[in-house]
């Protein structure tokens, strides 16, 4: 059987959506991508897409007329951004652990590096690489004949005319609609036509750009600017800068009670920076300290989740990872994920053995353990540093933090005070009464009070900074953690900043960012659900569905995954991007969320993180306890036959029969519950005189002075309704839950 569109489209690094039109142009209309195609027809699209590669087989020798579409991305520089140069990569240096450390010497201080730049490019320009810019004409490939040169002419001088559309980011229908001179109504009947419904403002993908462009009449161009305002795509650029050493950033993670915390105090609280003693610790996301007249910054938040949502934010603060195993206990499931997430991550790791003081303590299993990991001690011929220690009694912290300060002189960390400061927001929150409150790693130049600073996707000017003892400074160097007010609004973690020294343009690029956000947000609620999975796969949009499954045990994982790789509907195609054992974790929802994919739990229940994560990052779950009802409904929703999944159910009926009004805090309802009960985390509904007056939630839910998770028949609690303070004597509270109802 010949090749279908789709296969062929991707073979070309185009869209099915450019084939099928450029097939419209050939005479051979076809359904959709599904169609297969005949021989004739790939040979004469493979002309179109390829011409470049005819002339060399027709041996011309002259220079092709028409360039393939460059992007500016690699020409565009910052107007006052420095031509890239390469920061030139220090020598080969021992590892300091098997195997993660090849890279290591590009790090001397470029952390906004050339990799992560070429990447973006790759994503955003990737779909128009490798296809000729004016696409949809050359059939006759010569770019000397005579048709050729007036064609070629011809397009010159419709580009002059306006003919080709160029735009950088995103287009909505009404943006369009002005490039072309259009209505947006004859945008939108035009979309009509190709089974689309869209409003107005509705942003429009590449594909849909180029579909509507063409039928329009015009070319379009997508131009990748990458400018000021994409500070971190940004080569920095150090070449005028002597740099210099900088301190370490280290991150702590092992597994659950291995000790963590325990390692961060102890550190923290014998090795308080020296000549700062006094000063009151202050936990702000990270502190320094002092060795041998070096400083180490620790990264204050233990464990593996806040470094992945760093990093899959984009910010590689991390130079060191110092892994936590308990000698008593062993490399346990989580210890396995850091060392994942390090070896990810492309860092040294430090091992840390700790409860030595434990009875059982076992270090050299756990050496043993390791080996399967590629961390083989020194002592075994390897090459990663194990250190005894025990946290509790600070004992081995010693000569734990002059591995790091070994590390590092091996790693050769380095940067420069002496430009505007950049770096990554550590952690960041709302106070009342100062504002936004950022933790940022400053990680190169020096960040000083009154500094015009971009932040994510906010901006502002600092207004104090205050230090992890609590002091105030005035500036701030490279790999010094500080806590700053002075935005206007709150950064996420994991965002990245930079100072600009003109206040304006720091304003200007933080409110094109923070649009940009808003953008994005929009398409993020664009992301895949199930319920509109029936019509994206018929618009074509879906091809391979993403996803993700946690199971209660590895055969179930197993069993689910083969189940719904069977599952054949319309050319679309399940695609299991992960699956695993225990519950929803962040890490699965930040992986979902990146991958564009759902995630499938079956017998397991995301933990609380995760499941804010995935309202905040639009993530579906789906949660089953029968095999057979996940994959029914996977093939349901592809079928376009999705049922409704949450039925309320109504658990209990509370007589209220007091009550009092507090002040600051509002009106609580001294209640007795007469039939069922009633759970702290239940929906309730207000009954007056059989008329609902309010429906939300539970605020608080007490028996005498406890807080408590259910209150049964015959007991009496103290309620509070969440925003809701006109309770009344002999108001009856329903409560009900939602309750998941399992396809038939
Ligand atoms: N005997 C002994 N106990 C320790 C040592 N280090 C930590 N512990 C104890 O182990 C328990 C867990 O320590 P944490 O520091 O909370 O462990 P963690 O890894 O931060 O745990 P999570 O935050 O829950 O992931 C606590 O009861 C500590 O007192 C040690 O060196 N020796």
């Amino acid at each position: 059987m010949g090749k279908r569109v789709y296969e062929f489209a991707k073979e070309q690094n185009v869209t099915s959506k450019q084939v099928i039109t450029q097939l419209e142009k050939m005479n051979k209309p076809v359904k959709n991508h599904m169609a297969v195609l005949d021989e004739e027809s790939v040979k004469q699209l493979d002309r179109v897409f390829n011409p470049e590669k005819y002339r060399s087989a027709d041996k011309q020798e002259k220079p092709a007329a028409t360039k393939p579409a460059e992007t500016k991305s690699a020409e565009s520089k910052p107007a006052d951004a420095k031509p890239a140069a390469k920061q030139e990569a220090p020598k080969a240096r021992p590892q300091a652990s098997g195997g993660q450390s090849n890279q290591a010497g590009n790090r001397g201080g470029n952390r906004f590096g050339n990799n992560r730049n070429d990447n973006r490019n790759k994503k955003r320009g990737g779909k128009f690489k490798g296809k000729p810019a004016k696409a949809a004409v050359p059939l006759e490939a010569d770019p000397n004949s005579k048709t050729s040169q007036r064609k070629a002419a011809r397009l010159a001088q419709e580009s002059e005319m306006g003919n080709v559309i160029k735009y950088d980011d995103v287009l909505s229908v009404s943006d369009l609609a002005a490039k072309m001179d259009k209505k947006p109504n004859e945008i939108i009947m035009k979309l009509m036509g190709l089974g689309v419904m869209a409003t107005i403002n509705q942003t429009l993908d590449d594909e849909t750009i180029e579909l509507l462009a063409t039928e329009f009449g015009y070319e379009v161009e997508k131009e990748v600017l990458i400018d000021e305002t994409d500070f971190e795509e940004v080569e920095i650029d150090f070449s005028e800068y002597e740099l210099v050493e900088r301190p370490a950033v280290v991150t702590i993670m092992g597994h659950v009670d291995h000790g963590k915390t325990t390692l961060l105090d102890s550190i923290r609280n014998t090795k308080v920076v020296a000549g700062e003693a006094g000063g009151i610790t202050q936990h702000i996301g990270a502190y320094q300290v002092e060795v041998n007249d070096k400083k180490i910054t620790f990264l204050d938040t233990p464990g593996h989740a806040a470094f992945t949502t760093m990093r899959a934010r984009g910010a590689e603060v991390t130079d060191i990872a110092i892994i936590v195993v308990a000698a008593d206990d062993g490399v346990m499931p989580q210890t396995e994920e850091a060392i994942s997430h390090a070896k990810a991550a492309n860092v040294p790791i430090i091992v840390a053995v700790n409860k030595m003081d434990k009875e059982g303590a076992n270090p050299d299993r756990v050496k043993q353990e390791l080996t399967e990991f590629g961390l083989v001690p020194e002592e075994w011929g390897g090459e990663t540093i194990f250190v005894p220690i025990s946290a509790l009694k600070d004992e081995g912290i010693d000569e734990l933090l002059e591995m790091i300060l070994l590390v590092s002189e091996v790693e050769e960390y380095k940067s420069t005070p002496e430009m505007p400061a950049r770096g990554s927001v550590i952690e960041a929150k709302l106070d009342k009464g100062r504002g936004p409150v950022a933790t940022l790693l400053v990680q190169h130049g020096t960040l000083r009070i009154g500094d015009s600073i971009v932040v994510g996707s906010t901006f502002g000017r600092v207004r104090a900074m205050v230090n992890d003892i609590g002091r105030r400074v005035k500036e701030v160097g490279p790999s010094t953690p500080i806590e700053i007010t002075g935005l206007n609004d709150v950064p996420q973690a994991g965002d990245q900043f930079i100072v600009f020294e003109d206040e304006k343009k720091a304003r200007a690029i933080g409110e094109k960012r923070y649009q940009r956000y808003l953008e994005s947000q929009r398409r993020e609620s664009a992301k895949v659900s199930l319920d509109d999975l029936f019509s994206r796969i018929q618009e074509g949009e879906v091809k391979d569905l993403n996803v993700i499954i946690k199971a209660d045990v590895q055969g179930s994982a197993e069993a689910l995954a083969g189940s719904l790789r069977k599952i054949d509907v319309a050319g679309v195609k399940i695609n299991i991007v992960h699956q695993g054992v225990g519950a929803i974790t962040e890490g699965d929802v930040i992986l979902a969320s990146a991958a564009n994919a759902i995630i499938i739990g079956f017998n397991v229940r995301p933990d609380g993180n995760a499941r804010s994560m995935a309202e905040q990052e639009h993530v579906e779950m789906r949660l089953h306890r029968i095999i057979y009802n996940a994959i029914d409904e996977i093939e349901s929703a592809m079928k376009g036959m999705l049922d409704p999944e949450f039925v309320e159910e109504i658990t209990g009926q509370v007589e209220v029969r007091d009550v009092f009004k507090v002040s600051k805090v509002g009106t609580i309802a001294g209640c007795y519950v007469t039939e069922g009960k009633i759970s702290r985390d239940a929906g309730v509904r207000i009954i007056r005189n059989g008329i609902v007056v309010y429906e939300g939630k539970l605020d608080t839910l007490r028996r005498f002075k406890d807080d408590v998770k259910e209150v049964a028949t015959g007991y009496e609690c103290g309620i509070k309704v969440e925003k809701f303070d006109d309770i009344k004597v002999e108001d009856v509270i329903e409560a009900f839950i939602m309750k998941e109802v399992e396809r038939k």
